[in-house]
């Protein structure tokens, strides 16, 4: 949950990847996330009869400011990711988005390791991925539970059901079952809320299960805004009536925003910080370490000289920085024994004062027998 009330002028830095078939209503999604025209549309129409000479997805960043009700401001880059399930191969889009949220790591890596830190370094780490479904009234199609998996070990995974005012109030909710049940089935570790019912705050604890009873969350978007009955929303209008995006019996829209920009931002930074980033670099740094180990038992089987250079200079990197962060915790340590050591001496003395004034100020003996 938020703790921060006040941030800087600069707002609190969050980066969220979209990544949903062209069509399915990402950049409306986003436009009304943002509730501005961040993306705008080219116009240009997919030609299914082109698939195989489309350009592979890209990753595009927009940046935008939100302030949220209560003032709380955040830093938002929104990363698009135009043409993904466009071509007939896919392999190359998941790679080309894996390889995105590998090189933000990296980078975090490469600054830990530095010497000098540098001020102006910005940290690029996506927190959350909002994955759209297709809402074809089944469960997942092979492609998504591919992503979401390979994804999901490197970034909170969120996925959503795209225009889901295209399915029926029983539809809507079979097909959140069937994708619920294929999330379990194929051991796919969305994100989904986390919670310590002993540990966290009652209102937390009920909230997260809400929020985890939505999922996947219906998602219905939209730019426009409709008058009806005196009042303005913003909605999908029909022959047969109007969807309200904001209305949360129409869809989830509303709880998943509050959910990102609010009651989660700080736990899903957390998590992308601590936990997915953290084995990320415990796997990298073995990786390296492996590599130095076998090129050093069989010389001819590690690449040219350059490369073996370039592993020496990491592992050095790699064990200053570890050095580094033993000798900050030696530092600590060191700084805590010897307040430590100030405060029993300050007790120490302060118990003494208080010995001697109580000695002093007691009546002798032969003091209280002349007075009697
Ligand atoms: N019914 C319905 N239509 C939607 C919804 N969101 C977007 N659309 C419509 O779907 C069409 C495509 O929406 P976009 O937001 O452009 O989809 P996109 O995923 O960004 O598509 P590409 O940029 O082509 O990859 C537009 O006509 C939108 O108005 C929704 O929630 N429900």
């Amino acid at each position: 949950m938020r703790t921060a009330k006040k941030t800087s002028k600069k707002g609190v830095p969050f980066n969220l990847l979209v990544v949903g078939d062209a069509g399915l209503g990402r950049t409306a999604f986003v436009n009304t996330l943002c509730e501005k025209p961040l993306i705008r549309k080219d116009n240009t129409n997919f030609d299914p009869s082109l698939a195989a000479s489309m350009s592979p997805v890209e990753v595009v960043p927009y940046q935008t400011d939100i302030v949220l009700e209560d003032g709380y401001r955040i830093s938002l880059t929104v990363l698009d990711t135009p043409h993904f399930n466009e071509a007939i191969d896919n392999e190359n889009n998941f790679d080309i988005i894996l390889q995105y949220l590998e090189s933000q790591y990296d980078n975090v890596l490469e600054e830990e390791t530095r010497i000098k830190r540098n001020a102006k370094f910005s940290d690029e780490r996506v927190h959350a991925l909002i994955y759209f479904i297709s809402p074809t009234g089944h469960g997942l199609r092979e492609l998504d539970i591919e992503l979401m998996k390979r994804l999901a070990p490197r970034v909170n995974v969120i996925p959503v059901i795209a225009k889901a005012d295209s399915l029926t109030a029983e539809e809507l909710k079979a097909t959140k079952q069937m994708i619920l049940d294929d999330i379990a089935y194929y051991h796919i570790p969305v994100y989904n809320f986390p919670y310590d019912e002993e540990e966290d705050e009652e209102s937390l604890v009920s909230l997260s299960k809400s929020l985890r009873s939505k999922m996947p969350f219906a998602i219905v978007s939209s730019d426009r805004l409709i008058e009806i009955g005196g009042n303005t929303i913003r909605g999908r209008a029909y022959p047969w009536g109007v969807v309200d995006v904001d209305n949360p019996s129409h869809s989830d829209f509303l709880a998943l925003r509050s959910a990102i920009f609010s009651t989660h931002l700080e736990d899903l930074q957390s998590i992308t910080n601590n936990q997915l980033y953290e084995s990320y670099r415990t796997e990298k740094l073995s990786a390296s370490h492996l590599a130095m180990d076998s090129s050093y038992s069989d010389p001819s089987s590690g690449g040219n000289q350059q490369d073996q250079v370039l592993r020496e200079d990491r592992l050095r990197a790699i064990e200053l920085s570890v050095q580094r962060e033993i000798e900050e915790k030696r530092r600590q340590l060191l700084a805590r024994e010897e307040a430590l050591r100030a405060l029993e001496e300050k007790i120490a003395a302060s118990t003494a004062a208080m010995a001697n004034t109580s000695v002093s100020t007691l009546p002798s003996a032969d003091n209280s027998a002349s007075q009697s």
